[in-house]
């Protein structure tokens, strides 16, 4: 068969390899909503309970300054939304989280980034972008392979997830959380991932991410 033809027919592996609707684990059974396949996008029901989400916000509050993104860490408007990073395991619920994390995303604890969490007031919005980073930049040795947000709050209007290269977007629900891979042999299914947060227009909206490094981190 020719090559072409076999990309046609042939599924590239995936990392999140758990079987049925459900993730069961440890403490939490985690419902699979819906499901693309190429790349592999999840929407994921029961991730955090209701209080967690509400320990996640409390924690993160005080600690919020303009986010800054790139290797230059300066304010810029790809994000104008307000963001932290928790340390590693900084505090139990992190710690618990971290832990949950790794289990849906099949990946160790010790390839796990620190937690961000990101809020958006009206307007605010983080303009379409890849997680990964670019091969020339330093980061990219121990490029990132899979991203969970974790939405903390439900948002009046606006604040989805989209993917605009896939005309698809997940609306924000309290414990849900939208999964993503992009560590495909094809470099185009990676391409497709690119995604954003859409301008929140009425109340606000709280994420927390989760990113895995190819590599152990810590
Ligand atoms: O806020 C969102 O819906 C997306 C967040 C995001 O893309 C990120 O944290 O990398
Ligand atoms: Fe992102």
């Amino acid at each position: 068969m020719a090559l072409d033809q076999e990309s046609l027919v042939t599924k590239e592996q995936t990392i999140f390899n758990h079987i049925g609707n459900k993730i069961i684990l440890s403490d939490r059974e985690i419902d699979i909503i819906a499901r693309l396949e190429e790349p592999l996008i999840l929407v994921l029901d029961n991730v955090l309970s209701d209080e967690e989400c509400d320990e996640l916000i409390q924690l993160s509050k005080d600690k919020m300054q303009r986010s800054k993104i790139g290797a230059s860490r300066e304010v810029n408007n790809i994000r104008t939304s307000s963001g932290m990073f928790f340390d590693e395991s900084e505090n139990p619920l992190v710690q618990k989280i971290e832990m949950r994390t790794s289990e849906i995303m099949g990946i160790p604890t010790d390839h796990a980034e620190g937690l961000q969490i990101l809020n958006y007031l009206p307007d605010q919005e983080y303009r379409a972008h890849h997680d990964y980073f670019v091969p020339t930049s330093k980061a990219a040795k121990n490029n990132r392979i899979s991203t969970l947000v974790m939405y903390l709050n439900d948002v009046e209007e606006g604040g989805e997830t989209y993917f605009p290269k896939l005309k698809f977007s997940v609306t924000p629900k309290k414990g849900m959380a939208v999964y993503f891979e992009y560590f495909y042999t094809n470099q185009e299914l990676n391409d497709l991932t690119l995604h954003g947060g859409a301008p929140v227009v009425k109340g606000e909206k709280w994420v927390a991410t989760q990113w895995m490094r190819k590599q152990r981190i810590r």
